[in-house]
């Protein structure tokens, strides 16, 4: 069994690394993986050592192993000569020196440089360009393995059957993590001590002075305290059961964790003679299914490796694995989704070695001052198991069969052998994540898990590298990150909070993330190197330990099922019901005469029972259909590798467009049924016939009883309040439109009157301007001595000059001229106050008082002195007002006024002049 690279080659490689240590592409084969000085390669190259000192070994390793827990007691050590050689027949010894002791070469300041083993070169034996069984390229059909198939040398014949019992039992049994600590064996010192009955580890109390945190004295308890170099007790008491798990249907994680150098990738990968857990785990995988006739299985590898927090695709070729760094998305239901990375389809056991030995090559080592081997890189060897019931070979369980029943897969589904074609391989290379899957198909449901095993890089100190020391920067980040996450979810679960949990932190823990949230089987195996100088990094690692025990599991099976087949089951089930409850029905009369009450009761609680079940058989199937008209063509809800990656995104995005409306409109629908439901009567819904109409007659006479109640209403009361309500309205309307019109009146009026004012306004100007001129003419002619004075009742006598006569005469003459204005002013205003019909009282009035409580410029009268005169000749004043035209407007009564007065001076004067213009 050869699952690692054979020492032979390994052998080479040594050769060709030291003699050109610091050119790692010298190698003919492109792999300078560095040499591992303290791993003999067989017994030819262990000459050195003689058979006592190999005798002395076998009998401690044998010890060692005696230290198993209590459930391997009896294990005993099935080492090899090669094994044994191997592992212990080195001169001093036997182990690689670990972090604290790191035993720098003799004679040579600095180690020879040994880069990280690059990405071997495309090697045609080792890589093809693209794999034949790339899950992209097969049908998944064609390849799937059954108890049948699996080849008897593929399986381990080590298998107890006791052991399997108890495993059954075990696997499922707590949803915590399994934690297990392995102390890689020692010719030194240990400072550890282990209790294996109670599965307890403590420090030795001499070496607590080197423990830097924790409390030295406290004992460790875990689920098993492993030891010694055997791994084959280690994968039987960590991880078979999980791999069992695995097989069932449930998400299986089983990781390692330790210090560099304390023996991970021991454990996980193990060598020739002590093959670890991939290995064993493999071979347990075709073991199972050997033993499980009910059952065919597809299974798919994928290997990546997390370096400097890059994914790389240890399938892929290097080249294109280089160009195309493996991405996480996030899935539904909180998966992750790694793509692109290569799956491979494997069906046995010999297939799965070549996936690992070419994922092993592809990995990155590189020699440390602790490890010349050192894993440089997390590494996560994925199985995907999927499993369904095996076809009878009865014509309802061929494909045939089920396309023609099942209409709405619209003959897209997966067809069978025959040649016929997985829809969407058609020689794509580079399928979506996942590529094909295997259907849900006859009633037959399909089971998924995921096993990963993770060899993860040790934590460790600063190098005397920096290229290392670059690397075990990274290491160190994504290990702290995952005790921060582990320590976070620990703490969540124990005091029942939902903190942040940092998955995003690393790609570790974001690929963990859904195993971590809890929905896996986890296994961990921390390794501690018992050597006195790493007590610091081993009390680190047992304290990791301790927080990711109290971290809560809850893993779940995830089955898709067939829809179509599971559609047809309830058919039949309804089908079934109905009969059933007919006859019940069809007996009652006869029976509920034999019955007692309580009988008639339970009786009546049977149907009410067969008839709720018939209901919510009913429902599943339109739930069914209405997914399935949603996918259209698909006989897997649920499941997000339906998708056809060869749609562009806007085609996608549509599709998810659509399918959101699909789901509104379904929403609406589910809220008025609902309601619909709330509203229904109250009538069991297996009530007899007769209540149902007793019922629907009740209901019609209370709908007849309201008619009857609203026509009353309308009859009795409502007739008088509508005549009420009509004679009010027509009485408000009329006052309304009554007062509208008046108010148009008066709006009218004063219009009128803000235009009558405006004029009287510009006559008075004129007057005004009129006036001043003629009371400078009169000054200037009293002045002359040419002022006369009338007297008052003799119109024959002739004028008798008297001074400042004239100025007086002019003063009189104006006021009579204002009274006659402002009367022939009140008059017009109280004709249009008739005419717009203006009331006495109201709030309009602007004739009358309001007039005269705005002073019209008529009557102000200039002041005396101004006019220096006081008299004037009454028959003037009378001419003028004769002259004065009643008819017209006011403003216009001044003009002959002005006009008489100057003639008539002209005409005493004799056109003299100093005369103003007018
Ligand atoms: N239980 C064991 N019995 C015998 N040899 C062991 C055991 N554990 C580890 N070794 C040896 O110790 C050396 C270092 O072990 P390994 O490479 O597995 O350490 P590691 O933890 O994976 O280190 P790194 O993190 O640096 O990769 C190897 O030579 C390995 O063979």
């Amino acid at each position: 069994m050869l699952f690692l690279t054979p020492f032979s080659e390994t052998r080479v490689l040594k050769q060709v690394t030291m003699a050109v240590p610091s050119t790692p592409s010298g190698s003919k084969l492109g792999r300078p993986a560095p040499f591992t000085p303290r791993r003999p390669l067989s017994m030819a190259s262990t000459s050195s050592t003689s058979s006592t000192d190999l005798t002395a070994r076998i009998a401690r390793t044998n010890s060692n192993s005696s230290l198993l827990s209590s459930t391997h007691k009896k294990y005993k050590a099935p080492l090899s000569v090669e094994s044994r050689s191997k592992n212990f027949s080195k001169t001093k010894t036997v182990l690689a020196p670990v972090p604290g002791t790191p035993t720098k070469k003799e004679g040579t300041t600095s180690r020879p440089r040994t880069p990280v083993t690059p990405r071997r070169a495309d090697s045609p034996s080792l890589l093809p360009a693209a794999s034949e069984m790339d899950v992209s390229n097969v049908d998944p059909e064609q390849v799937l393995v059954d108890f049948q198939s699996v080849e008897p040398g593929d399986v381990s014949g080590e298998i107890d059957e006791a052991w399997l019992r108890a495993a059954e039992l075990d696997h499922g049994k707590e949803d915590k993590v399994m934690v297990s600590i392995r102390i890689r064996p020692t010719e030194l010192t240990s400072a550890w001590v282990p209790t294996l009955g109670s599965n307890t580890i403590k420090l030795d109390p001499a070496h607590a002075k080197n423990a830097s945190s924790g409390n030295p004295a406290a004992a460790f308890n875990f689920d098993a305290i492993l030891t010694g170099t055997p791994n084959k007790p280690i994968y039987t008491t960590v991880a078979r059961s999980h791999v069992q798990a695995a097989m069932e249907g449930y998400n299986a994680v089983i990781f390692a964790y330790g210090q560099t150098a304390s023996g991970k990738t021991f454990t996980l990968s193990g060598d020739d003679a002590e093959p670890g857990i991939i290995p064993r785990a493999m071979r347990d995988v075709f073991a199972f299914i050997r033993r499980t006739p009910t059952r065919e299985y597809l299974l798919r590898c994928s290997y990546l490796e997390i370096y400097n927090e890059a994914i790389h695709d240890l399938l892929a070729p290097p080249s294109m694995a280089a160009a195309n760094p493996v991405q996480i998305q996030g899935g539904s239901g909180g998966d992750v989704i790694l793509t692109p990375l290569r799956e491979e389809v494997v069906t046995s056991l010999k297939g799965v070695k070549e996936v690992l030995k070419r994922g092993e090559g592809n990995r990155r080592t590189a020699c440390t001052d602790w490890n010349d081997r050192s894993s440089r890189s997390h590494s996560v060897f994925r199985l995907v198991v999927e499993s369904r019931e095996r076809g009878s070979g009865t014509s309802s369980d061929d494909d045939d069969e089920v396309q023609t029943s099942s209409p709405a897969m619209n003959g897209r589904h997966t067809p069978g052998l025959n040649g016929r074609q997985t829809p969407g391989l058609n020689g794509r290379q580079t399928p979506g994540p996942g590529g094909p899957r295997l259907q849900a198909r006859g009633g037959r449901s399909v089971q998924t898990s995921v096993l990963s095993l993770i060899d993860l890089a040790g934590s460790e100190k600063a190098t005397s590298d920096k290229e290392r020391t670059r690397e075990g920067k990274y290491i160190n980040t994504s290990l702290l990150t995952l005790g921060t996450v582990i320590g976070t979810l620990a703490d969540n679960a124990a005091k029942n909070k939902s903190d942040h949990v940092p998955y995003r932190n690393s790609k570790l823990t974001r690929m963990l993330q859904p195993s971590l949230s809890g929905n896996a089987r986890i296994s961990v195996i921390c390794t501690i190197n018992p050597d006195v100088n790493a007590v610091a990094e081993s009390t680190s690692t047992l304290l990791f330990a301790k927080r990711i025990k109290n971290v809560q599991l809850h893993a779940q099976k995830k089955e898709v099922v067939d829809t179509e087949a599971l559609i047809e089951r309830y058919r039949r089930e309804i089908e079934d019901l109905k009969k059933r409850l007919a006859e019940r029905e069809a007996e009652v009369p006869v029976r509920s005469r034999r019955l007692s009450a309580r009988e008639q009761v339970d009786e009546s609680k049977a149907m009410k029972d067969l008839n709720g079940r018939i209901q919510q058989l009913t429902k599943l199937i339109l739930t069914s259909q209405t997914v399935d008209e949603v996918k259209g063509d698909d006989s897997r809800p649920a499941s997000p590798v339906k998708v056809d990656f060869d749609m562009s995104p806007y085609q996608l995005q549509q599709e998810l467009l659509a399918a959101r409306l699909q789901l509104e409109s379904q929403a609406t629908q589910i809220l008025s049924l609902e309601a619909a439901l709330t509203a229904r009567p109250p009538l069991d819904a297996n009530a007899p016939e007769s209540d149902k109409d007793k019922l629907i007659a009740e209901q019609s006479k209370t709908i007849r009883e309201l008619e009857i109640v609203v026509a009353g209403y309308e009859e009795n009361l409502g007739e008088p309040l509508r005549a009420v309500r009509e004679d009010v309205e027509k009485e408000w309307v009329e006052k309304y439109d009554e007062e509208v019109r008046k108010r148009e009146e008066k709006e009218r009026w004063a219009e009128v009157l803000v235009k009558e004012l405006d004029k009287e306004k510009k006559s008075r100007t004129k007057l005004e301007d009129e006036r001043r001129a003629l009371t400078a003419f009169v000054s200037k002619f009293d002045s002359l001595g040419l002022g006369l004075t009338l007297p008052p009742s003799s119109k024959l006598m002739p004028a008798k000059p008297t001074p400042g006569g004239a100025a007086a005469a002019f003063a009189e003459r104006q006021q009579a001229k204002q009274s006659l204005a402002s009367s022939y002013l009140a008059n017009v205003l109280a004709n249009r106050k008739s005419e717009f019909n203006i009331e006495a009282d109201s709030p309009m009035r602007l004739g009358g008082a309001e007039l005269k409580a705005q002073p019209s410029l008529l009557e102000q009268v200039m002041p005396e002195e101004e006019w220096g005169v006081t008299d004037m000749s009454f028959d003037e004043i009378e001419v003028e007002n004769q002259l004065l035209p009643m008819s017209e407007s006011p403003p216009r009564a001044p003009a002959p006024v002005k006009f008489f007065g100057v003639q008539k001076v002209r005409g005493v004067l004799g056109d003299k002049e100093n005369l103003p213009s007018v």
